[in-house]
């Protein structure tokens, strides 16, 4: 897991508490299953797959499609800013993997001042019902995008 950018030292308790004892791990106050449950659970939520580290701009179709091809991913990653974006099936940006797995993210369409800015969680050109399914299952959501409240 790579936690890129600054932040506060606070941000990382939920991994381990800054005053862990050997009395709390003794007494099952922390490092529990539960405890290690919701770790997972986040870090399944919020992680990147990096997909293909390109050492230069390529065209975003032919990225896609070697990576797919090669199943080129080469680990996942936690991104504090891009852990906020959220999913919709007609997305207006797409993450594009650079050098020594940092990301940009392009626009996939002009994007008015304001809006927001999410990326696909999935392959979008599954039908509605994979869709449905995957990000369900997968990601604990119902997705409420545009597409998806049109049955698309
Ligand atoms: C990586 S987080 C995105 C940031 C999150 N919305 C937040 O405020 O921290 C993923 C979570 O956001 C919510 N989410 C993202 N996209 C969604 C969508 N299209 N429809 C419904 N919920 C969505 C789901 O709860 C999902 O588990």
């Amino acid at each position: 897991m790579v936690i890129s950018g600054a932040a506060p030292s606070g941000i990382l308790d939920i991994l381990q508490p800054a005053n862990l004892t050997q009395g709390m791990i003794l007494k099952q106050e922390v490092l529990t299953k539960q405890w290690y449950t919701d770790v997972l659970a986040r870090i399944r939520i919020n992680a990147f797959r990096i997909e293909l580290a390109a050492g230069v701009y390529e065209d975003l179709l032919s990225l896609a499609s070697a990576s797919i091809e090669a199943e080129a991913a080469v680990g996942n990653a936690i991104y504090m800013l891009p852990s906020f974006y959220n999913h919709d099936c007609d997305p207006n940006t797409h993450i594009v993997w650079i050098e020594n797995a940092d990301a940009k993210l392009k626009a996939l369409r002009d994007i008015d001042e304001g809006e927001e800015l999410q990326i696909c969680y999935i392959d979008a050109s599954m039908s509605y019902d994979a869709r449905e399914s995957l990000l369900s299952q997968g990601f604990g959501f119902k997705c409420n995008c545009l597409r998806c409240m049109s049955g698309d």
